[in-house]
């Protein structure tokens, strides 16, 4: 039984998502129950624990830091252009995120449609505006990727971290950058690299991700604000938003998508402890939200 689900033609059987659904809960009842993966009662320092973290997150980090190099960065960006795209709307996106497994995630033990949902719940419990309880509820929408084309689960998750200059020793589990070639790089392994002293986030190459791909597909396709798109674009750069890495390459105009990230992530991570969320009961109250934001389909 694969650990994600792939499907080569990219389209939607239901038939598949379906199977798929039930392959996934299977999988996810035998990983969370038997294997207690998760510490179940934590509290916020239980959070990204990557040194003890199990064998699946650390064999995740070192293959996408091995991995994710500037020239596998610019060839990931050109497919992203010239991809097929699909027609669906957002609420069928959420569904069909459900039958994927992030294999990054430490603390995430329920299914993405309730990470998700947790996630625009502790935003909405806290009277945040509506734009932004929405941006929860999509944030992670991105890892479609695993289904439509990626190359595995080192393009699409996990935090995301700075292309063309020095890794960061910021970063999770930084030692297993030793094994990408572009540490070796003369010019890539220098502290500018190929960049300029702050030059601004958007000149910046970030390791292709959901991120990214998420925020090209939202910011022509809703009204969500600026602060939605920083949201959605940075909110697995953790090296940036919590350890302050990477300052030198930042502009005036990153500090305010900053701002925006550190107020969306404690909602993002914190939540993955919530209780429950009931999926059908919460339906009809954000699919009018969407409704707010976005037309009834989008092209993925
Ligand atoms: O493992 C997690 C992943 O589940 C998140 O979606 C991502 O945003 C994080 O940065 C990452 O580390
Ligand atoms: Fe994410
Ligand atoms: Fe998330």
């Amino acid at each position: 039984m694969p650990a994600i689900v792939k499907n080569p033609n990219a389209g939607l059987e239901l038939d598949i998502i379906s199977d798929a659904v039930d392959d996934v809960n299977s999988l996810r009842g035998r990983m969370w129950d038997d294997e207690s993966e998760f510490d179940t009662a934590k509290d916020k320092t239980g959070f990204r624990d990557y040194e003890n973290a199990c064998d699946r997150v650390k064999n995740f980090y070192k293959e996408q830091h091995e991995k994710q190099t500037v020239a596998f960065n610019i060839q990931a960006r050109v497919d992203f252009k010239n991809r097929v795209k699909r027609r669906m709307s957002v609420w069928e996106a959420m569904e069909l995120l459900d039958t994927l497994i992030d294999e990054s995630d430490p603390d995430c033990q329920l299914g993405q449609i309730e990470h998700l949902l947790q996630t625009a719940e502790a935003i909405r419990r806290d009277g945040k505006p509506d734009w932004m309880q929405v941006t929860g509820l999509i944030h992670d929408l991105g890892k479609l990727m695993l289904i439509f084309g990626s190359e595995g689960q080192w393009d699409v998750v996990g935090d995301t971290f700075v292309v063309g200059c020095a890794f960061s020793d910021k970063n999770v589990l930084p030692s297993t950058f030793a094994g990408n070639s572009d540490s070796q790089d003369p010019v890539y392994s220098t502290k500018y690299g190929i960049y300029k002293p702050q030059c601004g986030l958007d000149n910046v190459m970030l390791s292709w991700g959901h991120d990214e791909w998420l925020y090209h597909v939202v910011k022509d396709q809703s009204t969500l604000p600026t602060e939605a798109l920083a949201m959605i674009r940075y909110h697995s750069f953790y090296p940036w938003h919590r350890e302050g890495a990477y300052s030198y390459l930042c502009n005036e105009k990153d500090e305010a998508a900053l701002t925006a990230v550190r107020a969306f992530n404690p909602y993002d991570l914190y939540s993955k402890g919530d209780e429950r969320c009931d999926v059908q009961t919460l339906r009809p109250y954000y699919e009018g939200l969407i409704a707010k934001f976005f037309p009834s389909t989008i092209e993925w």
